[in-house]
């Protein structure tokens, strides 16, 4: 209850947070340029030695355009470090000392000075872990009567090479090129982005919209855009402020080798979901050979980050709780649809992100209908995930569903949504939820050698077509 009183506190929404900033900025701007005015004619007025009291009633109102210049930039400082008088590092920085010398959590390995990314829950933090995961196994596992499996952290590399993760699961990493540090390029920029945007008052309204679009697209961007975009704000490394090199990928995963032999490489798992399309054929068996039918799996996630930070947000080895819903691709239509469709929360579509915009209340039906969100399943998920995460305690008005960039999204993805709170790091991705079509169990299917397909039994027998390309061993399955 300390906690949800504390954040009662940030009342204001973050809509009508930005439109009150970008007022003031404009305002700010408005003024800077009625003092510039003003303070030329005061100076025009003495080369040409006109009248005293012209002169005294120009410095007059140029003085009065100081205090409404200041005016505005304390309104504009006060909204931007606005958390009701209460500030956001300080309060984090109270909420963290009491977890932890509470024992919620504890930096692991800390006698020996702890390792970045890896922490211990103590009894309360057990506590509460626990009664999260048994409600997440209620709500999903239980209410919808999925199928769970508890798979192996250490996976063979074939694994995770079929997947894609041995040659793509990266994140951009640039190095203090003087002491070698390492830091994510991305956050990097976002950082940068974010305090100009908090300290520079006498930015532009222009410029702060374009930092605004840079955050709003920073996971679209490449290496090469990511440098460039560096090189041009002047970041520099952020203890020494040496150079930077320039970004490039660094994967993810732990390697390890399984046996003694030292000849199986093998991986700890970055996600659970491999866990789940390895055994697609046996789960289908299970299921009476019919779709749709979800799988899940809750276990240990291990993420090599390349400079973890903000606490249990980032961290080195994770408890991931994730469900693979296996659906018909040609109906995707979903049975307990109406049971959310009424729901209304904030959505932030891409076009909004794309065009500045802030997210907005949208009724779920309506997203499905209008195309926003692409089906009803994935509809679906979005809404029960809606209700887990307030049912949980997390208040509504600070969680939205944000859509993924086109370019963000894997290429073989149909839509994605990241549930994201807002708490005082900003907005946090706390859930994915992807239409991923049937790329992972294709993968698997062309590595392994073995089908992981399902069969449906028309009605009426149908003629197909096929056409074979004899060099390369094509099937075009007409519908
Ligand atoms: N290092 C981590 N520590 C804690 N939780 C994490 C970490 N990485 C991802 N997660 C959580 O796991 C969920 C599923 O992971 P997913 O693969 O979608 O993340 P991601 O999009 O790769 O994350 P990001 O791009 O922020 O690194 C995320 O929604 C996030 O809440």
């Amino acid at each position: 209850s300390f906690q949800r009183t504390q954040y009662s506190l940030f009342s204001s929404t973050s809509s009508a947070m930005a439109a009150t900033e970008e007022s003031l900025r404009k305002a700010l701007s408005d003024k800077q340029s009625a003092v510039e005015a003003q303070g030329n004619a005061v100076r025009a007025l003495k080369a040409a030695a006109a009248p005293k009291a012209d002169i005294d009633a120009a410095v007059q109102s140029l003085n009065a355009l100081k205090l409404e210049k200041t005016d505005v930039e304390r309104q504009l400082q006060s909204i931007l470090s606005s958390d009701g008088g209460l500030s956001r590092e300080a309060f984090r920085q109270a909420a963290v000392n009491t977890l932890e010398r509470r024992l919620f959590y504890i930096p692991s390995f800390k006698i020996y000075r702890g390792v970045a990314g890896l922490y211990d829950y103590g009894p309360p933090g057990c506590a509460v872990k626990s009664n999260v995961l048994a409600f997440w196994r209620q709500h999903f596992v239980l209410e919808e009567n999925m199928l769970e499996v508890d798979c192996p952290c250490v996976t063979p590399e074939v694994v995770l090479k079929a997947s894609g993760h041995v040659d793509k699961f990266t994140d951009l990493m640039v190095k203090d090129e003087k002491t070698g540090t390492c830091y994510r390029a991305d956050h990097l920029l976002k950082d940068f982005c974010n305090e100009k945007l908090q300290k520079d008052l006498t930015m532009s309204s222009e410029k702060a919209a374009e930092l605004k679009h840079v955050l709003a697209t920073l996971d679209d961007l490449s290496a090469e855009a990511l440098g460039a975009k560096i090189k041009e704000y002047g970041i520099t490394a952020p203890e020494t402020k040496n150079p930077l090199s320039d970004p490039y990928p660094f994967n993810l995963m732990f390697q390890t080798s399984i046996g003694p032999s030292g000849l199986s490489p093998g991986y700890m798992r970055p996600e659970t979901a491999q866990g789940i399309f390895v055994n697609f054929k046996d789960l289908y068996y299970y299921n009476g050979n019919k779709l749709p039918f979800a799988a899940a799996q809750i276990g240990q996630a291990f993420r090599n980050e390349i400079s973890p930070r903000q606490g249990l947000l980032r961290v080195r080895e994770f408890t991931l709780a994730e469900i693979e819903h296996f659906v018909d691709p040609d109906d995707k239509s979903h049975p307990k649809y109406k049971e959310v469709s009424e729901l209304e929360f904030l959505m932030f579509p891409r076009e909004e992100q794309m065009s500045g915009q802030s997210a907005k209340r949208i009724r779920l039906g309506e997203a499905v209908s209008k195309g926003i969100v692409n089906n009803e399943t994935l509809g679906y998920f979005i809404g029960r995930v809606y209700l887990f995460l307030t049912r949980l305690g997390i208040d509504k008005d600070r969680l939205r569903f944000r859509q993924h960039l086109a370019n963000e999204m894997a290429h073989y993805a149909a839509d994605c949504w990241d549930a994201e709170i807002e708490c005082s790091y900003g907005w946090i991705e706390c859930v994915g939820i992807a239409d991923r079509s049937a790329y992972d169990l294709r993968a698997h299917t062309d590595k392994s050698g073995v089908p992981l397909v399902a069969h449906e039994k028309f009605s009426e027998p149908k003629e197909v077509e096929v056409l074979f390309n004899i060099n390369n061993v094509y099937i075009y399955p007409v519908p």
